[in-house]
């Protein structure tokens, strides 16, 4: 029974005594009310910047300084190739340079998962996903009772949303996936054929952690849409008090034109963009013209965005 839990583990590349531990006692500390959280971020990462790991240490801050959670885990889940945004690199590299800039942190880990796969997979089946590993990585899943068993074997056949099971049964003994994002992210939701009303229902009621970001005004834009406010509760702003505007596509500009990002990006990916000559003139016109995937995919389905 304890092997199968080890060998779960390491299917999922999880560090059993750092990470788990933490997920333990958080299913301990649920009797105190205080619920394990899994912090999910999807994007292209086309270059990880120091920015996107802020991200996740004042999400991870916030959260915990609130008393209701600990952060058990960050995952960075860069999108695939078939996304096809304009001077999106392979997501081979993008994959390396996040696992390079992760070395340093025993929370934060990159997952390959959404990039593997051959076309490009909307958000809320990422989420999904996620959410599918933490069920069946449950510690205590070799001594759940039939009914816990059936519902997982259920959860497991069936393709659907997966809210239920993941933000209601098992909140007590699962850690809760939460979606981690810049406030960019949040306004895109309204920009009409990108984002289906049913995915950002189900995103929404996963969780959401919103960080600020300049030219952003997330709390005015909750405040315009029924749907976000609805959620209101689930969604967690972040205010960055350390006002950092960096982006990739500016690193991307300052790289292609053979000026300095030294201490915006981790040196380790400052040396391999160096080593594997990226982000030129040429890859930056890479899916020039070509319509973006969830634009592609949806534009036959006329479900309105957050309104
Ligand atoms: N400076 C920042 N402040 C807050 N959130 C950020 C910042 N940079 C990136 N993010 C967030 O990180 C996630 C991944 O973003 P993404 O890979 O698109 O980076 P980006 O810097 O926005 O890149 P690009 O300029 O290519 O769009 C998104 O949720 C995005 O909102
Ligand atoms: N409908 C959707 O699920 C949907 C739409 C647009 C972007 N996204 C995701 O949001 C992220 C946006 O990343 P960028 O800001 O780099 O474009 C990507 O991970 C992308 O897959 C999801
Ligand atoms: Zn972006």
């Amino acid at each position: 029974m304890a092997s199968k839990f080890f060998l779960r583990l390491k299917r999922l590349q999880v560090q059993p005594w750092s990470t788990w531990n933490r997920c333990l006692a958080s299913g301990a500390m649920d009797r105190q009310g205080v619920t394990g959280v899994v912090l999910l971020s999807c994007g292209s990462f086309n270059p990880i910047t120091n920015m996107h790991l802020r991200m996740f240490e004042l999400a991870r801050d916030y959260l915990e300084d609130t008393g209701k959670y600990r952060v058990v885990k960050g995952i960075i889940s860069p999108v695939g190739d078939g996304y096809n945004k304009k001077g999106l690199i392979e997501s081979f590299h993008r994959i390396r340079m996040a696992r390079l800039a992760t070395v340093t942190s025993d929370w934060i880990e990159v997952d390959g998962w959404e990039s593997e796969q051959l076309d490009w997979v909307e958000t809320a089946r990422v989420m999904r996903h996620h959410c599918e590993n933490l069920v069946s990585a449950e510690p205590n899943a070799d001594e759940v009772d039939t009914v816990k068993v059936g519902r997982k074997r259920k959860h497991k056949e069936m393709d659907s949303r997966c809210e239920d099971l993941c933000s209601k049964r098992h909140r007590a003994d699962c850690p809760r996936l939460m979606m981690l994002c810049g406030a960019d992210i949040l306004e895109s939701f309204a920009v009409p054929g990108l984002w289906k009303q049913e995915d950002l229902e189900e995103i929404a009621s996963h969780g959401l952690v919103c960080v600020t970001r300049s030219g952003s005004d997330a709390e005015a834009f909750i405040h315009s849409s029924d749907l976000l406010w609805r959620h209101r509760h689930d969604i967690h702003m972040v205010r960055e008090w350390v006002a950092n505007d960096v982006s990739a596509t500016q690193m991307r500009r300052a790289l292609r034109r053979g000026q300095s990002v030294r201490y915006l990006l981790p040196d380790a990916v400052v040396s391999y963009i160096r080593e594997n000559g990226l982000y030129t003139a040429e890859s930056e016109e890479k899916n020039s013209g070509v319509v973006l995937a969830p634009l592609e995919k949806h534009s036959e389905n006329k479900s309105s965005p957050a309104s």
